[in-house]
Formats: structure tokens, C-alpha cells, sequence
């Protein structure tokens, strides 16, 4: 039985007072939601302490947006996962296209984060997904499985998430098809050594599109970013029918 688990990336949005008062919103929300269904909230480094405080006693797991693969050091601008394992984190997104795209990440730095967030005791959520021109010139398949052979190299399959994101679906409003969604996701899964990890779909989901995507017999969950800001909005996407 596949773990279903409904992840919300903040991205670069919300100070700390922000973040308390979606979750004011948000919370009351949870008591629809059933209990299998693992929900995460992803916001920047500067919100995940307060958010965790105030999470004590919540089913409302906390994920980190990015982590180093060294325990510490001389890395400016880097976080540690012990740093983020200490206030509670227990998940953590690796190599989002937006760090691939603006922050030089590859697919060696990929495969390096998953080890070390793996090796601190935190959940990596891998992305991948191809662009509107690398899908256009029919490449998707290709690229995903180069992406997973070379960012899962002596990665635990045990412990980990995949994030299937269609780049050009991301922020644009242009869900990408959710048998097209469900196809690549089916693949994905067949080049697993373990057939069980979840595997989510994002890019555009909204609580207009929710209970369509979640349908799809491959998709395991959705990993959000636009329509997880807003306490009403990512808790019609956690608790879709
Ligand atoms: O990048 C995403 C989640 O990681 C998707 O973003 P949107 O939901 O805003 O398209």
C-alpha cells in the first residue's frame, strides 16, 4: 500500500507572522481530513522553528525547501540536516527546478543532497520533470529517466519521495493532462527498484483540478506551490473527494 502524501511548497513566500496565521486558518480544516493521508507544509528556513512549535500535537509534518550534504561547515548560505532534524523537520524537497534552473543545481549536487538528507534522518522529496521545449522535441521520457539514474545512485529507495513536475506546468496555470500526468508517473515507477515510493504530481494543481489528479490510479499525492498559500484553498486540495 502506497503512503498518500500532500505536500505544500511555500516557496519564497510568507514571513513568520504570515505563516501562524495560515495555520489559524488551516488547522480547524484537518479534522475532514483522513487520517492515512500524510500532509506537509514546506515554508522557507525562517518559518520552520515557530511553525514547529506551534505544529506540537498537529498531524502537520514540516519539510525544508533545500539541505546541504555535509553535517556542517564552511558553506555559506547552506543549511545542515541535523539543523533542520533538532527544530523537527522531517522532510525535505531536493533539486525543485527552480534550484535547478537559478541556483546551478545538477543532477551530481541532486544525488549528493538525497544521500545526505537521507544519512541525517530526513525524507527527501526528489523533482523532476522536463521543460515545454524538452517535451515538445519528445524528449520527456528520456530526460526523466536520465534525472532518476543519475540523482538516485546509492540512494535508499526506502526513503524518499518523487515529485513529478512538468516545468512548464509550474506557476502557469497549464495543469499538464492528468492521464498525461499518470502516464509519467507509471513510468517513473518502472524504473524503481521499489515499486511502493510515492510518487506525486505538481505544477498548477488547484481545488479545481484535485479530485481529477488524485483519481489517477499512478499519483500518490501532489506537491503544491500557488494553491498551498491560502488556508481555505490547500485545505479543499487535502481534503479532495
Ligand atoms: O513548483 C511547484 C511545487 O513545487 C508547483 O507550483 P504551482 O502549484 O504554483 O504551479
Amino acid at each position: 500500500m502506497r503512503k498518500i502524501v500532500i505536500a505544500g511548497n511555500w516557496k519564497m513566500y510568507k514571513t513568520q507572522a504570515e505563516s501562524e496565521e495560515f495555520l489559524q486558518g488551516f488547522l480547524p480544516h484537518l479534522q475532514e481530513t483522513p487520517e492515512e493521508r500524510e500532509i506537509l507544509l514546506c515554508p522557507p528556513f525562517t518559518d520552520l522553528s515557530a511553525l514547529s512549535r506551534n505544529l506540537h500535537g498537529s498531524r502537520i509534518q514540516l519539510g525544508a525547501q533545500n539541505v546541504h550534504w555535509a553535517e556542517f561547515g564552511a558553506y555559506t548560505g547552506e543549511i545542515s540536516g541535523p539543523m533542520l532534524t533538532e527544530i523537527g523537520v522531517r522532510y525535505v524537497i531536493v533539486g525543485h527546478s527552480e534550484r535547478r534552473q537559478y541556483f546551478g543545481e545538477t543532477d551530481a549536487t541532486v544525488n549528493l543532497r538525497l544521500k545526505g538528507a537521507q544519512k541525517f534522518g530526513l525524507t527527501p522529496i526528489l523533482c523532476v520533470g522536463e521543460t515545454k521545449q524538452q517535451r515538445d522535441a519528445g524528449e520527456t521520457e528520456s530526460l526523466i529517466i536520465s534525472q532518476l539514474d543519475k540523482g538516485l545512485i546509492n540512494v535508499d529507495q526506502e526513503n524518499l519521495v518523487i515529485a513529478y513536475e512538468p516545468i512548464w506546468a509550474i506557476g502557469t496555470g497549464d495543469t499538464c493532462e492528468t492521464k498525461e500526468a499518470n502516464r509519467v508517473i507509471g513510468l517513473i515507477r518502472s524504473q524503481l527498484k521499489n515499486p511502493n515510493v510515492p510518487i506525486q504530481y505538481g505544477g498548477s494543481v488547484k481545488p479545481s483540478n484535485i479530485d481529477e489528479i488524485m483519481a489517477q490510479p499512478e499519483i500518490d499525492g501532489v506537491l503544491v506551490g500557488g494553491a498551498s498559500l491560502e488556508p481555505e484553498s490547500f485545505a479543499r486540495i487535502v481534503n479532495y473527494h
